[in-house]
């Protein structure tokens, strides 16, 4: 019976690319997401063209609801060995604007929401009797401090902390905990911070969008398949000896 994978955030953008490189990879996938018209698009276009896809709405903000998406998959698939924790939000937050509502909120949202997918598919992983792969999305943001992204850096250089935590405790039941570092990828998260960048100087998005490529090597932005590749290596058997590590996948930006 082929592999298991639960992909939150997956109604858009890299989540959306991750669900299909896995069902590609051979794996069924539960999508979930806050908004269920959003996921259930995505799984029905995967069921349409052969693969297996269940969608489930939860906020991963909410711990119960997490819990709950994890057991509908286990339900309905009778198997889990891989969740890909990649639902996030990134407000712009110059340091002296930043409200109590922008921390709990980002923070609700990016880091509890991967301590309560961690803790919901180790549960998971134990019933089942296997071991299991934990992977995680941070963000070149989370490698390097970006000017007004105080809350949302903060939020993933706390991932890539959680992640090394979780990777030495969990090794003894067989699970492996990764993460993925994206810079500029073209998703609906990053055309809205374009926007706004765009807007500031009296252009449009496009001029906007196009202002991120200058510090990157490779002098192009990221398309979201480009990520769902390396989250496809941290998913398979190939990264078995990995645990602990980000991968950072950023066309080298110069100013590391
Ligand atoms: N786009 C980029 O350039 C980069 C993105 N990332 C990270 O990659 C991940 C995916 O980003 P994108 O696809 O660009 O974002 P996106 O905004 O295009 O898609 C994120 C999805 O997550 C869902 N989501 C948000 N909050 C949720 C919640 N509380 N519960 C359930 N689902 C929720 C949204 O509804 C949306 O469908 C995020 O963690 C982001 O921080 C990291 C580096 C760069
Ligand atoms: C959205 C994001 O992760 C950036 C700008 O690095």
């Amino acid at each position: 019976m082929s592999k298991v994978a639960l992909v939150t955030g997956a109604g858009q953008g890299i989540g959306e690319a991750i669900a299909h490189r896995l069902v590609k990879d051979g794996f069924r996938v539960a999508l979930v997401g806050r908004h269920l018209e959003k996921v259930q698009r995505v799984a029905n276009d995967i069921n349409a063209n052969g693969g297996e896809a269940i969608a489930v709405r939860a906020d991963v903000a909410k711990r119960d609801e997490v819990f709950e998406a994890v057991k509908a998959t286990k339900k309905a698939f009778g198997d889990l060995n891989v969740i890909v924790n990649n639902a996030g939000v990134a407000p712009t937050t110059p340091i002296m604007d930043v409200t109590e509502d922008d921390m709990n909120w980002t923070w609700g949202i990016n880091v509890n929401g991967v301590v309560w997918g961690t803790q919901a598919a180790t549960e998971a992983f134990k019933e089942l009797g296997h071991g299991g792969k934990i992977i995680n999305a941070t963000s070149q943001a989370g490698v390097e401090g970006n000017p007004n992204l105080t809350v949302y850096g903060s939020t993933k250089f706390a991932i890539r902390g959680i992640t090394q935590t979780t990777a030495k405790e969990l090794a003894q039941f067989g699970i492996t905990v990764n993460a993925f570092a994206p810079g500029i990828v073209k998703t609906p998260m990053m055309w809205d911070i374009a926007h706004k960048v765009g807007q500031n100087a009296g252009k449009d998005d496009e001029w906007g969008m196009a202002q991120f490529s200058d510090g990157i090597a490779l002098g192009r932005l990221s398309e979201p398949e480009e990520i769902a590749s390396v989250v496809s290596f941290l998913s398979s058997d190939d990264s078995n000896y990995v645990t602990g590590q980000t991968i950072i996948v950023d066309g080298g930006m110069v100013f590391r």
